[in-house]
């Protein structure tokens, strides 16, 4: 298990968002969350990284409890984050975004480098020059994602990376998934169905801050009626 969360409760202010939320991640798996809009998966992925630590419950990876400590020393532990918003830096070339994240755990050679991500990203390498803000969503996503490469991540979280972007580029965004999928653990909430049925292994569903079921993509795929009750918009 490279991943446990424990019962976690998360506020905004007073309001609960996340009340007793579990679920966990064997190392090497592609889960994706799902869910109605509010059902709790972006403050979920916020959560793990730090940004909205829970009150209550806890939350392990790779064996330390990391619940408790500030955002920049999880993302350090190895956990990549891409947020719903896509944070380019503007005013910084696609080539100086990817710098700025560069971390090297010491005493191992880094997975990724920018040479690495120009090589096997070339549109990218293309790009390297450009400044971050020029670029369209799709380019932008291709950009925040390969970035959160650069602290050589053994967990990457992804928050709906396809939100806003067209449907050839989602594809690519897909591909892109499957082909990370094959080095690293990786989490993902998606508003469609479809899409994390074919790029997960499995799917956790929330409602009102908690997971309610748990299922392989493929029993996912075959069971219409938790489809129905959990994802269909009413
Ligand atoms: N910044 C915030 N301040 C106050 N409440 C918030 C904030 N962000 C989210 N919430 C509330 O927390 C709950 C969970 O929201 P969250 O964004 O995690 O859901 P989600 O499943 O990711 O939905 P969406 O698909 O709309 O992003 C909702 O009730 C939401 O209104």
């Amino acid at each position: 298990m490279i991943l446990e969360v424990n019962d976690i409760h998360t506020y905004y202010g007073e309001s609960l968002a996340l009340q007793g939320l579990s679920f966990s991640v064997n190392e090497g798996e592609t889960v994706c969350l799902l869910g109605r809009n509010g059902a709790g998966k972006s403050t979920t992925l916020k959560s793990i990284i730090g940004l909205t630590p829970p009150r209550k419950g806890s939350i392990v990876f790779a064996g330390d409890t990391i619940s408790g400590k500030p955002a920049h020393r999880i993302a350090r532990l190895g956990i990549g984050y891409v947020p719903e918003d896509r944070r380019i830096f503007p005013g910084l070339s696609v080539r100086e975004n990817l710098e700025v994240a560069e971390y090297r755990r010491s005493g191992e050679a880094p997975a990724w480098t920018v040479e690495r991500i120009f090589d096997e990203y070339p549109m990218l390498a293309e790009l390297a020059g450009q400044d971050g803000d020029t670029l369209s969503g799709g380019q932008q996503q291709m950009l925040t994602v390969a970035r959160s490469l650069m602290i050589q991540p053994r967990l990457l979280l992804l928050d709906e990376p396809n939100e806003g972007l067209a449907p050839v580029i989602v594809q690519q965004i897909g591909r892109l998934i499957d082909e990370l999928s094959q080095s690293t653990t990786m989490v993902f909430t998606d508003q469609s169905v479809q899409f994390a049925l074919k790029h997960a292994q499995r799917a956790f569903i929330l409602e009102r801050g908690k997971v309610v079921h748990e299922a392989t993509s493929e029993n996912l795929r075959n069971d219409p009626d938790t489809q129905e009750r959990y994802l269909s918009v009413a």
